[in-house]
């Protein structure tokens, strides 16, 4: 998939967002888009499947079967998870409930089974979102970071899941601003600012790099992390347990 030139701002007369983006992702590959919050994460992942169509230039070559997960899942909709996961399927061809039931159960989704969208909690509700996305085999998979109001568990499912999307050929997008790269090996990292986007692979064993581990008051977690990446540092992880 590439996009070729892509300009994109939200109304006329506005400051663009995303400035002659000029990109490739190839077929298996990961890519993670950093930035500062507001940078244009989220556009450039709507643009890529699709949800947002650019001002000037295009996007090309998207794979047919994209997966979108939102930020936020919509749950402001009448129907259980099964239904709507049900409803989902049917939409995309599938015949049968066996994806369905698969994907309640690998996320973890079965106690919630009959629950309406709507009494479900962010978390669940962004388990609800990935499963409508992975139903079919995406080509495409974008993730709006898809570990907010995860819990543990389905953190760690994250990594795997896009694993086996890119080893079935797929390419996955996904946005991070907390640093979850170091789940994702291989990794090519877009980052985002003021409108355009610097493309570099990941290289977690870089001989030029040294790990400096930091401990900061949980509540300044999110500060530390912004000012560290605003001054070019790689934040590789956050952990709240003590090193042994
Ligand atoms: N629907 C919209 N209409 C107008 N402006 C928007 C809209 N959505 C986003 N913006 C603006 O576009 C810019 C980029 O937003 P975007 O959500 O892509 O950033 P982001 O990097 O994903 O931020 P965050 O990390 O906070 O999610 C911001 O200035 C934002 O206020």
């Amino acid at each position: 998939m590439r996009f070729d030139q892509v300009w994109f701002r939200y109304a006329r007369r506005e400051d663009w967002t995303l400035r002659m983006v000029d990109l490739t992702v190839e077929p298996g590959a990961t890519v993670v888009v950093l930035g500062r919050n507001g940078a244009g994460k989220s556009t450039l992942l709507q643009l890529a499947a699709g949800v947002l169509r650019p001002v000037r230039g295009a996007v090309r070559q998207r794979p047919g079967v994209v997966g979108w997960v939102p930020e936020r899942f919509p749950a402001d909709q009448p129907f259980t998870t099964e239904q709507y996961l049900t409803r989902t399927a049917a939409v995309r061809g599938l015949r049968g409930g066996r994806e369905v039931d698969h994907w309640i159960t690998r996320l973890g989704l079965d106690d919630h089974r009959h629950t309406r969208l709507a009494a479900l909690s962010k978390g669940t509700a962004q388990k609800v979102g990935l499963a409508q996305a992975l139903l079919v085999s995406p080509g495409l998979l974008v993730l709006d970071e898809p570990w907010e109001g995860l819990d543990s568990h389905a953190r760690t499912l994250i990594p795997q899941i896009v694993g086996e999307v890119t080893a079935a050929g797929g390419a996955v997008l996904v946005s991070d601003h907390r640093g979850e790269i170091a789940g994702l090996p291989d990794a090519i990292r877009w980052t985002v600012t003021d409108g355009t986007v610097k493309t570099e692979r990941a290289e977690p064993g870089d001989p030029g790099e040294v790990v400096v581990e930091i401990a900061v008051r949980r509540t300044d977690a999110d500060t530390t992390m912004a000012r560290l990446r605003a001054d070019g540092h790689r934040v590789l992880g956050v952990r709240t347990e003590r090193p042994r």
